[in-house]
């Protein structure tokens, strides 16, 4: 199924280890590699070709670490190992399985998803991916020499981690550098043998009509990134900088098969060079990698039972006890015995992270407010080692199918799942949680290399609703964690995306709106790099820094962001005109003192001072809220270019008188509660168009003259209460 597909779907990945890491500059250095194709399209092989490769895999074996040791010693006798027994899943109460899971508490297991590829692909839920804004990442480090050596389980190894990932960081970084220089040393040469200072890159642009060659494109591209690394010594003459990027940037899109849009945004991200290396990557598959269900089995009869069955694999690395990276299977991985017993889970290696950094323990209460398919809430329920309660929530019905499906599976029980949109449903509907993941919905920019359709499919409008949708969800998780948590008071927020909107400037947001709660260390080590300080202008809190960027040209996993935040204190009252998530009045879910605590929380909108009293720098501009001038201006204009699409004219439906527009709101509301992409959309139209906020609450008399409801009524007269109040207290204040 899902697994099977996937795994067809691409050859023997290099190794996770940082020979990996530096593979793309040593082929760029080379220069011998012939073009990616642009913007390959999703393409399922043929029968033909899945016979090739079947015959192909056990070649491919020998060169494979775990499998190539165990071919070395018997050749061909693959027959005489399959003729073990295959391990019967067991129990979730099994001991050994236990010692196993301490384990994956110091270390730094590593794969996130920031997508939900890998394991909904496993699982064939087809149905659930309609969801576009949904990703996984797969990814993998490792060390070879590391297989299963016999103190594989030692406490050594356990607490390895963060130092171990540091390390191996360095190593990278070094290693990254040296091949740098060898890079540029090679484009000087290159520049010399030609005996020119550079080549007229602006000469062979009027090749209208003709389709691009695609090799003297890329060369194109390498000779612009050149040219623009020393501008003054290799630019012509009356070409400026800007000159110079336009260029590389159309020949980006061309090349690759971007919008102008998207690739502008990713460019911006990067030095030319570096840009060049993420696109680059994004042609090309992450590892495959399998998480092992440590409730049901351990790693190391793991992989021996796949081993015995052909599958080529080994330890991702010394940072995770639980993932292995699959390099050949001559069997689906969504089918095997072991696969439905529930001994694994397919899981991006990026997708271990948020879960890493969150570091559920033993008999909490952890909420995953955006849970589904499952890889991470089945991660933290081994952490926890089905003791406790993880509530995994998702707003998709169908996707959330998919999630009871992998809890089973997988054999969790302590897991409960619901159905609710995350944004109004928390703290309302439970609270008082001693850690919450908040595994965003987003553009998947991180994981173009598992779904290239985010190359042209998302716009200037995505990039406003979906940050605006994790910044509510944002708070609502903060909301939803006790502070006062003995053992916890942490929320991990991340996503598959590497995009500044959604992960710096939504976290700024947060710590504006919420004072209560600061940036920690995510515990991952050196793995990956800082969060931005600073971008376009905009500065961030110090603190960014302490937030976890990957990349798949860096590390060789998804894209991907993790920001882990400690609670500090209850969230402040709202003020009377708090206008966002409606995450008042939580519901105690247990009655414990500090979840008693949460009865108080609600949005804050007060400006926040940080505590080095930076408060006002972080906000504003491109990340502040949507109520400047700019962003309604861009959200009005975004609406506009919607309703053309939609074939209507905005002007018409824009400048309706209002009765219609109650009588339209009358009658939706008798439908369902909306999708979660209406939702979405709503948001620009809401306020593009200045609807007062209680709109769908009003009722239509028969002259359709809108009338509030005496529930209206009441809430009215406790705003102009609180109010009044305000007023006092700020004149006090002044006092
Ligand atoms: C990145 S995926 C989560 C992947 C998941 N954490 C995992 O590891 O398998 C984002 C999920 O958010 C869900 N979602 C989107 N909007 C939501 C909302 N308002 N409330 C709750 N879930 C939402 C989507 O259905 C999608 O399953």
């Amino acid at each position: 199924m899902g697994v099977g597909r996937r795994m067809k779907k691409q050859g023997p990945p290099a190794p996770l280890d940082e020979s990996k890491i530096t593979m793309l500059k040593k082929r760029k250095a080379g220069g011998a590699e012939a073009p990616p194709k642009p913007a390959p399209a999703k393409r399922r092989r043929s029968d033909a070709d899945e016979a090739v490769s079947k015959k192909e895999a056990p070649k491919k074996k020998k060169v494979n670490g775990a499998a190539s040791k165990a071919e070395s010693k018997e050749p061909k006798k693959q027959p005489s190992v399959t003729k073990k027994a295959v391990p019967v899943p067991m129990s979730d109460d099994d001991e050994d399985m236990e010692d196993d899971d301490d384990d994956e508490f110091g270390d730094l297991d590593g794969i996130s998803e920031g997508s939900m590829d890998s394991d909904d692909a496993v699982e064939g839920l087809s149905d659930l991916e309609d969801d576009d804004s949904v990703v996984d990442s797969d990814e993998e480090g490792h060390a070879r020499g590391a297989m299963f050596s016999d103190d594989e389980d030692s406490d050594a190894e356990e607490r390895l981690t963060a130092a171990n990932i540091e390390g191996l960081s360095q190593k990278l970084d070094a290693e990254q550098q040296e091949e740098e220089e060898a890079a540029e040393q090679e484009m000087q040469e290159a520049a010399l043998q030609t005996n020119i200072a550079a080549p007229d890159v602006f000469a062979d642009q009027t090749q209208q009509g003709l389709a691009p060659d695609l090799q003297l494109l890329r060369q194109r591209i390498t000779d612009t990134i050149r040219i623009l690394g020393d501008l003054k010594t290799l630019g012509l003459p009356g070409k400026s900088r800007t000159d110079y990027i336009d260029l590389l940037l159309d020949d980006i899109c061309t090349y690759y098969g971007y919008t102008r849009f998207l690739a502008e945004k990713l460019f911006n991200l990067f030095t030319p060079r570096e840009a060049f290396a993420f696109f680059e990557a994004n042609e090309t598959p992450r590892p495959v990698v399998i998480r092992t269900n440590t409730l049901r089995t351990n790693r190391r009869s793991l992989a021996q039972a796949l081993i015995n069955r052909g599958v080529v694999l080994e330890p991702v690395g010394k940072w995770s006890k639980v993932g292995l990276q699959v390099f050949e299977s001559p069997v689906p991985l969504g089918a095997t015995p072991e696969y439905l017993a529930g001994h694994y889970i397919l899981q991006a290696a990026s997708s271990f992270l948020p879960v890493m950094a969150l570091a559920p323990q033993p008999n909490e209460r952890v909420l995953d407010m955006a849970s589904a398919p499952g890889g991470k809430t089945t991660y933290m329920s081994a952490l926890m080692r089905n003791t406790g309660c993880v509530v995994a929530n998702d707003a998709s019905k169908p996707r959330a199918k998919g999630l009871i499906g992998n809890i089973h599976r997988l054999g969790c029980k302590n897991t409960i799942v619901t159905n609710m949109d995350a944004r109004t449903a928390f703290p309302k509907a439970m609270g008082g949680f001693d850690r919450v993941l908040l595994d965003a919905p987003c553009t998947g920019t991180g994981v173009i290399s598992k779904d290239p359709g985010v190359k042209t499919s998302k716009n200037e409008r995505d990039f406003l609703a979906i940050p605006h949708m994790q910044r509510q969800l944002l708070l609502a998780a903060i909301d939803s964690v006790d502070h006062a948590s003995k053992t916890g008071g942490y929320i991990v927020y991340s996503t598959c995306s590497v995009t500044v909107e959604e992960n710096e400037a939504v976290v700024q947001y947060v710590l504006r709106k919420r004072p209560n709660v600061k940036i920690v260390d995510t515990g991952l080590g050196g793995f990956g790099s800082p969060g931005f300080l600073s971008y376009m202008g905009k500065t961030f809190d110090p603190k960014m820094a302490l937030t976890r960027r990957y990349f798949p040209h860096r590390e060789n996993v998804d894209g991907f962001y993790v920001c882990k935040l400690k609670k500090t204190a209850v969230t402040p009252v709202a003020k009377s005109d708090d206008t966002e998530p409606r995450s008042k009045g939580p519901k105690k879910a247990r009655s414990t003192s500090s979840a008693a605590s949460t009865d108080d929380e609600s949005i804050d909108k007060t400006p926040i001072v940080d505590e080095n009293g930076h408060a006002a720098d972080f906000e504003g501009g491109a990340f502040s809220s949507f109520e400047d001038p700019e962003d309604i201006e861009r959200i009005a204009r975004a609406e506009r270019n919607r309703l053309r699409r939609k074939g209507l004219n905005p002007k018409g439906v824009l400048n309706k008188p209002k009765k219609s527009k109650v009588e339209v709101l009358e009658k939706t509301s008798e439908t369902t509660a909306p999708s979660q992409e209406e939702e979405t959309n709503a948001v620009a139209s809401k306020k593009t168009t200045n609807e007062p906020k209680r709109e769908k609450k009003t009722v239509v008399k028969e002259d359709k003259k809108p009338v509030t409801t005496e529930k209206e009524e009441k809430k009215t007269a406790a705003k102009g209460k609180a109010e009044k109040k305000d007023k006092k207290s700020a004149k006090k204040a002044s006092k």
